[in-house]
């Protein structure tokens, strides 16, 4: 086909939550029955004017295929499951006559209702939004259900856009799958390419009927090497899948984008396809170096994306450097575009809403609104060369260096005491000595604990709106939450847990908690991020060296432990976590910042063990999350993450019971990182997976203290005595008694106290009943 022209500036995606989460609002509204689905459904339609209003303020054309609709009211991967007819039988009740879902059923199947559980959700390659697993069976049946997508471009139509859709594309879709419970072993989710390439290709139709002249396939699987499947079949797969499609009648013109790195061997099979166009993430990936001659002879029959702003950090960044990438781009093709290197969904809308944020860092930062300027900017140098824009680069570049220069930035004191580390801090002494040390605790054999947080009631989080507002005095607030702690320690008493927690009330979340603490650190006021479903974060800024002005926990848990001769855990957000979810700076290694973290939280830890807390926490949830999509580069991630939590714990004396916890991912592939961080006890997911991570631990020979979560704290359900049981009997099957901790998936601050205290009432008593059974008399660390 003659494929029409390609937009010189683009992005791949844009944030849907709304600039004051308004989508978010609406969407709990409606769940709770507040609105109906048409006030829902005018909400999203309004969001949707504003941002293609916004988009083309920004620069990008109105007419010209450049602002992609890349609106969910709940996830992407979801939508595209949706689109394709692919809901799993236990929902197919939500259908109507045509075979299609209202908006009701879409959220049911992300929710899950009753015993029907919702689709898994699981991380988006190595960002922190989390994706709805579709389930794909060989039964599976697919229909082309376009409807929303078909919809929303007439909708832009009408408004006198022409925009580009966006949907999840085929090979990722089925990358991303998993088999379906049914499914016979050895099944999987790709062997069904064949037949979901024809639904891709009716919905292609229709979105061509609809007016639409360009689409964006998104296949970040391609980049990851992570993807549990062979790297031949995928390849093969790309091929089957885009020659299929790119040889359809009836079609837009294609443009396949592909986030979060670099093709690699992906990147001739694309080439070979005949798409029209294809993005090339140069901000994690690289500018493509020696292609075979049919690979540059077919990239030059295309139009290249050149995805140099960052679509991952917050940064203003290098744009001197982002023109150069853009430009070395053009030796491959005449056509080329500029773009983000991946969807705007992981950045917050606009740096300018942030009054309270200091003008000079505010100078350092682009959010999605600066970096779609950006954008525009670089297409104008790239459609008219450098002089055009000298004067925007010139900019960036001071600002640039007027950030390393700026106090904070680097700090000697930190420095220096980084450099002087020795291997010595890194290390403990021995576990055995440890557990020795530990015996003081008097803890019986499957000790019970809770991951840290207890609900976060609206109560909780209104007396901190108010004390934001200055409604609330900080005393006032102060005392509500001792209030909180002390109702938190004593129905810990009342239900017989051994470990108790003082419930974390006065977080509000946890990394921004310690940001707000921590010297090197800014807090947004509106830099909220999508981060699944209507659940959003305020990733915070880490722009500067990291120090400790004073300690941070220490007063809440002290309270906490005043009030209980049981032990009470000291609660801390691990390094790695905190990088994880923050915004962080990209001007030195990733470890040098992570050790910084850590040090700060040594200090934390020695000022806890100084108040008498006897056994401390350190959450490491993201310890997977931030692992690198490309084997090559995982080992020396290992070395670091693992390397900054043992500096933030290794001075903790023998007689302190370190634990850590994990969650939200899969661990089989860090288990050795797990077993290196030399925590006495790790609390780990493990419910939702019935148990089988506990396979991994016993065959990786963990031997140390371990609590596989026997509680999914995901769903509302309340497990029954005899579930929580059989998991303690599966655990108890593998892992030694004396090794083996009872407590929840994760901590409960998104659940309710009514389940909760069902919840935990069922684990102590399930724990009583395996206790009876068991021989060993205490509990070894
Ligand atoms: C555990 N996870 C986390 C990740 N990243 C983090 N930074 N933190 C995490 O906990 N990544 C992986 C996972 C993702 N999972 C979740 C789970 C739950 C949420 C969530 O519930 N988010 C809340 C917002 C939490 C928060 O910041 N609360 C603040 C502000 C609360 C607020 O919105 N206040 C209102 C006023 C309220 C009133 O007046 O009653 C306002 O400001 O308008 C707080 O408690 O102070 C969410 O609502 O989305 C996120 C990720
Ligand atoms: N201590 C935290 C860990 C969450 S991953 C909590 O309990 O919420
Ligand atoms: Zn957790």
């Amino acid at each position: 086909m003659t494929a029409p022209a390609f937009p010189t500036g683009t992005i791949l995606g844009y944030p849907r939550i709304g600039r004051r989460r308004e989508l978010k609002k609406a969407v709990e509204a409606f769940w709770a029955g507040a609105i109906d689905a048409a006030e829902l459904e005018r909400t999203a339609a309004g969001l949707r004017a504003a941002t293609r209003e916004r988009l083309a303020g920004l620069g990008l054309g109105r007419t010209d295929s450049a602002i992609p609709e890349s609106f969910s009211f709940y996830d992407q991967v979801l939508d595209a499951a949706v689109a394709v007819g692919a809901v799993p039988t236990r929902f197919e009740r939500l259908l109507d006559a045509d075979g299609a879902l209202d908006l009701a059923g879409y959220f049911t199947v992300a929710r899950g209702e009753g015993d029907d559980a919702p689709l898994e959700m699981t991380k988006w390659f190595d960002s922190n939004y989390h994706y709805l697993v579709p389930e794909i069976g060989p039964d599976t049946s697919f229909a082309a259900h376009g409807e929303r997508l078909v919809a929303q471009v007439r909708e832009a139509r009408d408004a006198g856009f022409l925009t580009r859709p966006v949907l999840v594309g085929p090979v990722t879709f089925l990358l991303l799958a998993k088999a379906a419970d049914d499914a016979p072993e050895g099944f999987r989710p790709l062997d069904r390419l064949a037949d979901l390439v024809p639904v891709y290709a009716t919905l292609l139709a229709e979105l061509a009927a609809a007016g639409a002249e360009w689409v964006q396939l998104d296949e970040p699987a391609l980049v990851s090497e992570s993807i549990d499947e062979q790297r031949d079949r995928v390849l093969e797969a790309v091929g089957i899948a885009y020659d299929a499609l790119g040889s359809a009648e009836e079609r837009p013109a294609i443009f396949v984008a592909a986030p979060y790195g670099s093709l690699d061997d992906a990147l001739p099979a694309l080439a070979a396809a005949p798409i029209e166009a294809l993005s090339l993430d140069l901000v994690r990936g690289t500018v493509p170096e020696q292609l075979d001659p049919a690979t540059e002879e077919s990239l030059a029959a295309k139009t290249l994306v050149a995805g140099v702003i960052d679509g991952h950090n917050i940064w203003r960044g290098d744009l001197e450097r982002a023109f150069e990438l853009a430009e070395a781009v053009r030796s491959f093709s005449g056509s080329v575009a500029v773009s983000t290197s991946t969807s705007l969904l992981h950045v917050p809308h606009d740096v300018d809403d942030e009054t309270l944020l200091d003008p000079r860092l505010v100078s350092w930062l682009a959010f999605a609104d600066q970096k779609v300027a950006q954008v525009a900017v670089l297409a104008r140098g790239v459609a008219e060369g450098r002089d055009a824009i000298a004067s925007e680069l010139d900019a960036a570049s001071a600002a640039l260096a007027d950030r390393a220069g700026a106090p904070g930035v680097r700090v000697p004191a930190v420095r220096d005491r980084l450099a002087a580390l020795d291997d010595a801090d890194f290390s403990r002494v021995a576990y055995d000595e440890r557990v020795a040390a530990q015996e003081g605790l008097d803890l019986p054999a499957l000790p019970t604990t809770t991951i840290g947080s207890f609900p976060q009631t609206a109560e909780i989080r209104r007396a901190r709106a108010r004390l934001l507002k200055g409604e609330l005095t900080d005393a006032a607030y102060r005392e509500l939450m001792r209030e909180e702690i002390a109702r938190v320690i004593r129905l810990q008493e009342e239900l017989g847990l051994d470990v108790l927690v003082h419930g974390e009330p006065e977080r509000n979340d946890m990394v921004q908690y310690f940001a707000e603490l921590l010297d090197g650190f800014a807090v947004t006021q509106h830099g909220w991020v999508q981060s699944y479903g209507s659940r959003c974060t305020r990733p915070s800024i880490l722009w500067g060296d990291v120090s400790r002005p004073a300690p941070m926990t220490v007063e809440w848990s002290a309270y906490a432990q005043s009030l209980s001769d049981k032990p009470v855990k000291g609660m801390l957000t691990g390094p790695v976590t905190i990088l994880a979810w923050s915004f962080v700076r990209e001007d030195q290694p990733l470890g040098d910042t992570a050790r910084q973290v850590g040090l700060a939280l040594r200090d934390e830890i020695a000022d806890l063990e100084a108040a008498g807390i006897r056994v401390i926490q350190v959450d490491e949830p993201a310890l997977r999350e931030l692992l690198p999509l490309k084997l090559a580069d995982q080992p020396a991630y290992l070395d670091w993450s693992v390397g900054s939590f043992r500096l933030a714990t290794a001075g903790a004396a023998p007689a302190t019971q370190v634990h850590t916890h994990l969650c939200y991912s899969e661990f089989g592939v860090v288990i050795d990182a797990i077993r290196s961080l030399d925590a006495d006890v790790t609390s780990i997911e493990a419910a939702r997976s019935r148990m089988e991570v506990v396979d991994d631990l016993a065959t990786s020979g963990f031997d140390h203290g371990i609590g596989p979560g026997v509680y999914d704290i995901h769903s509302p359900r309340v497990p029954s005595v005899e579930e929580v049981q059989s998991l303690l009997e599966r655990a108890v099957a593998e892992i030694p008694a004396g090794r083996l901790w009872v407590n929840p998936d994760c901590g409960l601050k998104t659940r309710g106290y009514d389940e909760t205290v069902a919840s935990l009432e069922h684990i102590i008593e399930a724990t009583r009943a395996v206790r009876a059974g068991l021989a060993v008399p205490a509990n070894a660390g």
